[in-house]
């Protein structure tokens, strides 16, 4: 068996038995496996079947049909179009970013006007969000995992509040309410096996080659992810003086019967400059080892949880965060202009 590094946190455990261990974990490694979330293994599966006829089997110029749409988002992403380590290469992966998701519904990837509509705010320009016809074919199994995957990331800042002693245990979680527009993405990704792009394959550099994901933090307050046993890759730098040392994330199983994997979750630069650095926003990357036993692309489904765009990132009550501010107060912006601020990074928009 691999062994894991990071502290399993059972959900569906009494509260006081797990808060010290999620707070833990949160502070020093900013990644841990959730378990007992709920999800069936058979539901996980099915996704990731999903995910690979989409992927391999979609001819090309379909998919390009419905690129990402930079000001929201969504859409297909194609092999090089991101970069998220400016010092290295191109990422070559792919992958599908829903978005304008109604949590209590499970509608997605709606018009800016309907998902707009409950705000009232007067959209003069609609925006098509158009749904490629094989995920329309399988929009219940999509929406169904996009609600309970965002209940789940509510009971955990519910756990988050809580281990940070804030007298409001809903601190987060009532900006993190399931109608209100927030910047929230579901994504499938593919890393291909090989890497048969012409531009870099020439490269000597084994870097080059084998990552995938280049290094990074996350944008928004937290990320839960799937994984896929035998396609390992995710690997996270834990200390910063340190930039070459490299942990791996193995894939482990649930201790629930027929329950899918435990859940990666790592928090994000909103979270962490929102509790003034005590969450930490981790570092990691996707990288295939040389040498490795690998016999498949790897497969991963991501959400990116955002609190609602008009959510104001407002001190947090809590004296572990107030002892880590020292008395300095944050700049005081929205989570939409938050994300805006880095999304406007990465892709040089
Ligand atoms: O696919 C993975 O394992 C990591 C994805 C990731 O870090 C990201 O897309 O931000
Ligand atoms: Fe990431």
């Amino acid at each position: 068996m691999t062994s894991n590094p990071l502290a399993v946190i059972d959900i569906s455990k009494p509260q006081e038995e797990i808060t010290p261990g999620l707070l833990a974990a949160a502070v020093k490694q900013g990644f841990l496996f959730v378990d007992g979330h709920g999800i069936p293994k058979d539901q996980v599966d099915k996704l990731f079947e999903l995910s690979k006829e989409y992927f391999t089997t979609t001819p090309e110029k379909e998919k390009l049909k419905y690129l990402i749409n930079p000001d929201n988002n969504i859409g297909y992403t194609h092999f090089g179009s991101e970069q998220l380590d400016p010092r290295k290469t191109k990422d070559f992966k792919e992958g599908y970013n829903f978005g304008y998701i109604d949590f209590e519904t499970g509608e997605f990837n709606q018009s800016k006007q309907d998902y707009y509509r409950s705000k009232n705010k007067d959209i003069k320009e609609d925006v098509q969000n158009p749904i490629p016809p094989y995920f329309k074919q399988n929009s219940q199994l999509l929406s169904d995992t996009m609600i309970r995957l965002h209940q789940i990331a509510r009971e955990i800042m519910k756990l988050i509040a809580i281990s940070l002693n804030i007298e409001n245990q809903q601190f987060f979680t009532e900006k993190l309410r399931p109608k209100e527009p927030n910047g929230s993405i579901f994504r499938i990704l593919r890393y291909p096996l090989i890497r048969n792009d012409g531009n870099d394959i020439n490269s000597t550099d084994e870097d080059l080659l084998s990552i995938r994901a280049g290094a990074h933090t996350d944008y928004g307050a937290l990320t839960l992810l799937f994984q896929k046993e035998a396609q390992q890759g995710l690997q996270l730098q834990l200390d910063e003086d340190n930039p070459d040392e490299w942990l791996n994330v193995p894939y482990i199983k649930s201790a629930h019967k027929d329950m899918a994997a435990p859940l990666v979750v790592n928090f994000g630069d909103l979270l962490n400059f929102w509790t003034q650095g005590v969450l930490k926003s981790t570092t990691h990357r996707v990288k295939f080892s040389p040498g490795e036993t690998r016999n498949s692309d790897r497969y991963s489904i991501v959400f990116f949880v955002h609190p609602e765009n008009d959510a104001r990132l407002e001190p947090v009550p809590s004296d572990i965060v107030r002892k880590a501010a020292n008395g300095e107060d944050i700049p005081q912006m929205t989570a939409l202009e938050h994300l805006q601020q880095r999304l406007k990074e990465t892709y040089n928009w």
